[in-house]
């Protein structure tokens, strides 16, 4: 995840810029920065980061033989950053200054591109797909960031957290720079906001979907959470922001918001900027008009499932809009994007019942995707669901609890268990499921492994049910005990439905 070249810089311009006095930097040069010393090379500034396992000063001798020319580190890592011999610059509060510094080091290569900034709990990945397509179908060359992959004018590179660090984002940057990448879009997370991965990165507009319970076990309560948000909507980093009205949040974050700011309401609040009105939500998409200020208005659709898309959609138009792409264009590309990996993805094997992956790994999004598919299911709809370990475990009986109470069968599996007892993450599952009274609560299975709880939610499957896999989307992998196991939900799947459509049900009994 570097550019090609990049030139040496003289570090005595870091200095300057973090207001040291000390001279003898104009003589070390740097040409790249990372945080992890096992990414160093040859030249580059190793940033030394206080972290929550360790200290990055730690690692201080693994980057010197790496060919670090300098560390960067707080006052906690300079005995061991000395240590090396390399010389250290010292910054309080390093890591929230890093992205400046990586910026810094790489030329400012944010200037050059116009970015558009994505936060919220759910819908992220989707609108930064949206907002891709709508950027290309306006001729822009594009680049797009976010924790399924990230693009860079078309060439993918991996991408191993929903934003990267502030290093990788603007090497990442500088890599859009190199090949000519006029607009990027890019999903920011509220880990990324609280560390600081996108300081030194201004988003022409950045955009805010909704706010529901997730990652209590890193902020502390929701209020945090939503504040880590809102960081985003303030001039340090975006110029505009776009805003859900029809979240509670949103309308919180309106108060709040130091930047202008324009709204947005898919359930067609006159109150709102921009409104979807005339919605009609269908099994593959939906289409709706879209009333924008001083008289705008156009037909639009997206071709992704669940009404909560037509939110990411508007979310994307009017975001499109902001940036400066002309709203045919932005409606045009929104209309064309195909579908999103893992997310409502269908698994077809010509079963006679519909089979979808999709990412919903928090009660919001449980909730939303069960509430969208029950109106286009002539059957009975089932869910295979699992929660992920050493993550919030406040969120594990809130979606059994979702998934009890709007599906007809809900089968409680393994997510990725990491770290924790898989029977321990599934028992907070099912008391959450338990508080569902019958006869409303669905059947609950509970089958701890993933492949055998999808192999019997397809083998127990009839002719116009829905059934659901949920939480892991695109992920090629299952975390057990800190080991990943190659698994796709979608291989997986369609692994099932084959064995099923051949004539032996899931479960090993005859079809
Ligand atoms: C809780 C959290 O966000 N942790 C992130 C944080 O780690 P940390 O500060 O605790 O670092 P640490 O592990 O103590 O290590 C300290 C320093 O030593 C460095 N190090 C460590 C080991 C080594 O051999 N060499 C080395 O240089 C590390 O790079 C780090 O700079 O900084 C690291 C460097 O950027 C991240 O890799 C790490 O993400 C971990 C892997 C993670 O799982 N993060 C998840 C929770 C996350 O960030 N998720 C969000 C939101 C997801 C969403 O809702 O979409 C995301 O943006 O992906
Ligand atoms: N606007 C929305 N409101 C509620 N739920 C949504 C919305 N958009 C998508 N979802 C649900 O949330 C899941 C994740 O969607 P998406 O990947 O777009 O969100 P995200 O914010 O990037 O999530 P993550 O934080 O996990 O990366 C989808 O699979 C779908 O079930
Ligand atoms: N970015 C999210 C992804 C969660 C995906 C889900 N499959 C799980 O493992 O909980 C996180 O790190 O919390
Ligand atoms: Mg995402």
């Amino acid at each position: 995840m570097r550019p090609t070249t990049n030139p040496s810089r003289p570090l005595n311009g870091l200095a300057a810029l973090f207001g040291i006095e000390q001279t003898g930097w104009e003589a070390v040069s740097a040409t790249g920065i990372t945080h992890d010393s096992r990414a160093v090379r040859r030249g580059d500034i190793y940033a030394a980061l206080p972290g929550t396992r360790a200290h990055g000063a730690r690692f201080a001798a693994q980057a010197a033989d790496a060919g670090a020319a300098a560390i960067l580190t707080d006052h906690g890592g300079y005995d061991r950053a000395a240590a090396t011999g390399l010389p250290v610059m010292v910054v309080p509060d390093v890591r929230a200054r890093l992205g400046e510094a990586a910026s810094w080091v790489y030329g400012e290569p944010g200037r050059d591109i116009t970015l558009i900034g994505v936060t919220g709990t759910s819908g992220k990945t989707t609108t930064v797909f949206l907002l891709d397509a709508g950027l290309r179908a306006a001729g822009i060359e594009t680049g797009l960031v976010g924790g399924v992959e990230i693009r860079v004018a078309g060439r993918r590179v991996p991408s191993a957290l929903t934003t990267p660090e502030s290093t990788d984002l603007h090497a990442l940057l500088a890599m859009m720079r190199e090949r000519d990448v006029g607009a990027a879009s890019m999903e920011v997370s509220s880990h990324a906001l609280v560390q600081g991965r996108v300081g030194g990165a201004v988003f022409e507009v950045a955009v805010f979907t909704n706010l529901s319970q997730d990652h209590l076990d890193y902020h502390p309560t929701m209020h945090d959470y939503f504040l880590a948000k809102a960081r985003l909507f303030t001039p340090e980093y975006s110029r505009v922001g776009v805003i859900n009205l029809d979240d509670h949040h949103g309308r919180e974050l309106l108060e709040i918001a130091t930047v202008p700011v324009t709204t947005f309401s898919a359930s067609g609040d006159p109150a709102a900027d921009w409104r979807a009105e005339d919605v009609r939500v269908g099994a593959d998409g939906s289409v709706f008009r879209i009333v924008g200020p001083g008289g705008i208005e156009a037909d639009a659709e997206v071709g992704l499932a669940g009404p909560f898309n037509v939110a990411n959609a508007l979310a994307a138009i009017v975001a499109l809009v902001e940036a400066g792409v002309p709203l045919q264009a932005a409606v045009h590309g929104v209309a064309s994007l195909p579908g999103v990996p893992g997310r409502l993805e269908r698994v077809d094997e010509g079963q006679d019942f519909v089979t979808l992956v999709d990412y919903s790994h928090k009660p919001g999004a449980v909730e939303a995707v069960l509430n969208a598919l029950r109106p286009v299911t002539e059957g009975e709809l089932a869910i295979v669901l699992g929660c992920g370990g050493d993550r919030d475990r406040g969120k594990r009986p809130l979606m059994g609890e979702a998934a009890a109470r709007l599906a007809d069968s809900a089968y409680f599996t393994s997510d990725n268990p990491r770290s924790e007892d898989p029977l321990a993450i599934l028992a907070a599952m099912v008391e959450g499921g338990l508080k569902v009274p019958q006869p409303e609560r669905a059947r609950v299975v509970v089958e701890p492994d993933r492949a055998a709880a999808i192999a019997l939610a397809v083998g127990r499957a009839r002719r116009g049910d829905v059934l659901v896999i949920a939480g892991k989307g695109h992920e090629q992998g299952q975390n057990v005990a800190g080991e990943v196991h190659p698994f796709d939900d979608r291989e997986v799947a369609r692994e099932a439905l084959r064995r099923r459509v051949k004539g032996t049900r899931g479960d090993g009994a005859q079809a």
